[in-house]
């Protein structure tokens, strides 16, 4: 390639402008490095004209490199609220007795989300406000789509706005009412009485939603014999965290990395009570990337094998022609389909099924039929059939899974859902509506169609 073909497609590549003179993000970088983190001096951030912020590497990145490390307590973690009396007196000096009447019904994301908005409110007077200035003011996931769009939105897409609308409305009532009741009336209760609402809610839920990292601090606090403690709330476990500066990189399937978390011998089961904010400062947790990362190109983490419709929902963006996604199909829907063709599935059937596990994980990719859609049908066609062990057929599916006439015997059902997908694509079109979040939706819909299509024609 000669000199200037060269230069041009650098200049191709490069397509991102570097944040080098952004006021807040100066500020962000002077409050981390004042608070001991540690980074690659040549990491940057940058806008990105595909992902939009990330983080850039201004030299080349080796597999074993550390990426970031910050102390401990630079991160919004279980200690972070455990430690913080006023935002714990919202819970502990309630006219409601909270602990029993609350006992295990709020998630960790949905008390930390309640956590930021306490945090927000208080202004400049929070030791994170620098850190809060720099995240996002809002976010493209379904979620925020208006009804009149989410009229023509894949149900699967709507299931899982239901479940995250559900939890949120949920958890939201029952902050509201306990800030209500509280008895405490200091200066930072005040101040989350005075600033919860709704969308703030909303977007602290999704802050964290988009933001986490998993750090496991079992070893480090003794989170388990805890009584009359605001974790006795919580349903699940408080292993998510929020860590600033980590949570800048996006995400690529390729990208693989490691966390660790460095601890200080001498810290060992810390019981909450003596919980100090000092005892963190010799507390590290590093990411290290297993990767290459050419000069003045964008650093990643894997956040994990992700489908598109979790990428979606979750966290607002998509990866074009995932090969993870597939087209799901609920086992009363593939009983009724069953019904309309007169195909008979008798109540041993549906018991053979059932004790199987084959009800469920019911879907196509670009691959054909799951192990459990192909056993299904396996079930449907050759249960009544003399001579055949119909256990052992199933078996000998994980191994070869080719009979073609079981996928001629749901082809309508896939032709009817892709018509499906493809008028509601049509009406989003039609809509004039150009949110990210409805282009993804669009998107993750065209990539159901690719694959039933190519399903259709096998
Ligand atoms: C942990 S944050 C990463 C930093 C974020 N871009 C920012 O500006 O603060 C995760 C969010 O970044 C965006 N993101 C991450 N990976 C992406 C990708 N591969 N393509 C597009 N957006 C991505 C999504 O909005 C996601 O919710």
């Amino acid at each position: 390639m000669g000199r200037t073909k060269r230069k041009r497609r650098q200049k191709i590549s490069r397509s991102f402008c570097t944040c080098g003179a952004n006021e807040e993000l100066i500020l962000l970088n002077t409050w981390l490095k004042k608070n001991g983190v540690r980074r690659k001096k040549e990491l940057a951030l940058a806008v990105f004209s595909d992902t939009g912020r990330g983080v850039l590497t201004k030299k080349r990145i080796r597999p074993g490199d550390e990426l970031i490390s910050l102390p401990l307590n630079l991160t919004i973690n279980v200690s972070t609220i455990l430690m913080d009396r006023a935002f714990c007196s919202i819970f502990l000096e309630n006219k409601i007795p909270c602990l029993s009447t609350y006992k295990k019904t709020v998630s960790f994301q949905s008390l930390l989300a309640f956590y930021l908005t306490y945090l927000k409110a208080q202004g400049i007077k929070t030791k994170w406000h620098i850190y809060l200035k720099n995240l996002p003011q809002e976010y493209t996931v379904p979620y925020f789509l208006p009804n009149e769009i989410k009229c023509n939105v894949d149900p699967e897409i709507l299931d899982v706005i239901s479940n995250q609308k559900c939890v949120i409305e949920t958890t939201y009532n029952i902050f509201f009412q306990l800030l209500k009741t509280c008895k405490n009336s200091c200066d930072s209760v005040s101040m989350v009485q005075k600033h919860f609402c709704m969308s703030l809610y909303e977007w602290a839920y999704f802050t964290v939603n988009t933001r986490c990292v998993y750090i496991d601090l079992s070893k480090i606090i003794d989170l388990k014999n805890v009584e009359n403690n605001l974790l006795n709330i919580i349903s699940d476990n408080t292993n998510i965290s929020l860590c600033p500066y980590l949570d800048m990189i996006n995400h690529s399937p390729c990208a693989r990395n490691e966390t660790k978390l460095l601890v200080n011998k001498d810290i060992e089961n810390v019981k909450v009570k003596d919980l100090k904010d000092e005892l963190f400062l010799d507390v590290t947790f590093s990411i290290y990337t297993k990767n290459f990362f050419d000069a003045h190109s964008q650093v990643f983490i894997c956040y994990g094998d992700s489908h598109n419709l979790k990428l979606i929902t979750e966290y607002g963006f998509c990866i074009p022609k995932n090969d993870l996604d597939y087209v799901s199909f609920p086992f009363d829907i593939v009983l009724q389909y069953f019904n309309t063709r007169s195909i008979k599935v008798s109540l041993e059937q549906i018991n053979f099924i059932h004790s199987h596990g084959l009800n469920k994980d019911l879907h196509i990719d670009s691959k054909g039929l799951s192990y459990n859609f192909y056993g299904l049908l396996m079930v449907i066609k050759y249960y009544h059939e003399k001579n055949k062990d119909i256990s052992r057929l199933i078996y000998s599916a994980a191994i070869c899974s080719n009979d073609s006439k079981l996928n001629e015997l749901v082809k309508p059902m896939a032709v009817d859902k892709c018509n499906l997908i493809s008028n509601s694509v049509n009406e989003l079109k039609k809509s004039g509506c150009e949110a990210v979040e409805l282009m993804n939706c669009i998107e993750l819909m065209c990539q159901y169609i690719g694959i039933l299509e190519k399903f259709i024609k096998s």
